[in-house]
């Protein structure tokens, strides 16, 4: 079965890649949550989500991917980010980040 290691193989550098890119998102939606708690902004911005699910539904539909599984998949991010502005907002760093440490 060489065959399914070498595919798996794949699959993991695929899954570390999605790791290191969420990361990376991870840190500017921080900076975004760090710049609305000091001018008083609201956590959620619902115009920008909805500009953003249109633009990645679109982009799911050009690359053969699900685009409802594409908007699941950014608004389970999007909840987690605006999880960690409403704690911003309340003076606290966001959990399992370097905030916290
Ligand atoms: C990052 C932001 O905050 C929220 C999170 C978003 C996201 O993760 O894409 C988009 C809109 C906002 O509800 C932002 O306002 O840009």
């Amino acid at each position: 079965m060489s065959e399914l290691l070498g595919i798996r193989s794949s699959i993991d550098n695929i899954d570390a890649a999605l790791i290191h890119l969420l990361a990376e998102r991870f840190k500017f939606t921080q900076q975004v949550g760090r710049l609305k708690a000091t001018h008083g902004l609201p956590p959620s911005d619902p115009d920008r989500e909805r500009r953003q699910i249109a633009r990645l539904r679109n982009l799911a539909v050009d690359a053969h991917l699900d685009p409802a599984f594409a908007e699941k998949w950014f608004n389970f991010v999007v909840d987690e980010v605006i999880q960690h502005h409403v704690e911003l907002a309340n003076g606290a760093g966001a959990p399992g980040t370097a905030d916290e440490l």
